[in-house]
């Protein structure tokens, strides 16, 4: 590809979201580090750089029109109050941010008034008290807030919950509604309209993964006469594709399945006469 210049990309460097974000990404065709000490890495071929930057800050560097594009959480973006957006959902690091206080405590958000609450994201957490008329103390920790309360330095905190396992351990009871549901989006600055054509081919790459995902490639062998019957239960996208087998009388068949409902797709196949039936993950898929 041929541009008159790079497409800078910011990827988280570490935490949650660091592998899966490197992993779309090369199911999207492009290079990626394999030494998680390197900063930055150029992919010639589509004219991309990539830097590698904690996820905290990669809103800052986006929203100051340092770099072109970003991966980090919308929890991260929300926090940063960045000059920046999210223009794409990227269906992993889902997580959300809620309140929680020591176990039967029966706390809610209306007793928060003048409470200590302590937090990594005092800007997501401070926008959302100021939604709710509360006003409260917030004490900003950079991680492991869940032992905050059992140390005596907060009276609740408001934190990152994916399984709730860490909570949980630290004897804590989630309260109140999600602040914030996350996952990792793709990041770009507010009105950002010079960038180069490389964003949009990253855009439909990424698209094409995300798509991959939704379904499976499915084989199958089926007499001629139970043709109509199978191809009705998996009609495909655009239909199916059929050919010859070697043995009289019968056809092989490919078709695009949705990952929902595979298996018991194949059940009915089967009864229906398909032999051989074969599931197969997709890389990347564009319809
Ligand atoms: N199980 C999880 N634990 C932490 N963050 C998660 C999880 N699942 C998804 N995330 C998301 O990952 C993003 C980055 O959080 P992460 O904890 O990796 O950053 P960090 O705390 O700055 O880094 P580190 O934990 O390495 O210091 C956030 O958007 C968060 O919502
Ligand atoms: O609900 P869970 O599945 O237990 O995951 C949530 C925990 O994971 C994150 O911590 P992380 O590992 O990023 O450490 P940190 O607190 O030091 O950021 C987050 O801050 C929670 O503590
Ligand atoms: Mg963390």
């Amino acid at each position: 590809m041929t541009s008159e210049r790079l497409l800078r990309i910011a990827v988280p460097n570490k935490g949650a979201l660091a592998e899966p974000a490197a992993a779309m990404l090369r199911a999207a065709g492009y290079r990626q580090r394999t030494d998680s000490k390197d900063l930055t890495l150029i992919d010639n071929d589509h004219s991309v750089e990539f830097y590698y930057l904690r996820p905290r800050d990669i809103a800052v560097y986006i929203g100051r029109g340092h770099l072109d594009l970003g991966i980090t959480g919308r929890d991260m973006l929300l926090d940063s109050e960045a000059d920046a957006t999210e223009i794409m959902q990227l269906g992993f690091g889902g997580s959300r941010f809620r309140f929680a206080a020591r176990g039967g405590s029966g706390m809610s958000v209306a007793d928060l008034n003048g409470k200590r609450i302590a937090t990594s994201y005092p800007g997501l957490l401070q926008t959302y008290l100021n939604e709710q008329g509360v006003s409260a103390e917030l004490v900003k920790l950079d991680g492991a807030v869940e032992s905050a309360i059992r140390l005596g330095v907060a009276d609740v905190v408001a934190d990152v919950v994916d399984t709730g396992t860490t909570l949980r351990r630290a004897g804590l009871e989630l309260f109140g509604d999600a602040i914030c549901s996350s996952e990792a989006v793709l990041i770009q600055r507010n009105g950002g309209s010079d960038l180069p054509p490389q964003a949009e081919a990253l855009r439909t790459r990424l698209t094409s993964v995300l798509v991959a995902q939704n379904y499976l490639m499915m084989d199958y062998n089926v007499e001629q006469v139970n043709l109509d019957t199978t191809t009705a239960l998996a009609p495909g996208v655009e239909g199916p594709t059929v050919s010859n087998l070697a043995k009289t009388g019968w056809c092989a068949v490919r078709v695009l399945v949705p990952r929902t409902g595979a298996h018991l797709l194949m059940d009915q196949l089967y009864a229906a006469g398909a032999r051989g039936i074969l599931l197969t993950e997709l890389a990347a898929c564009r319809l």
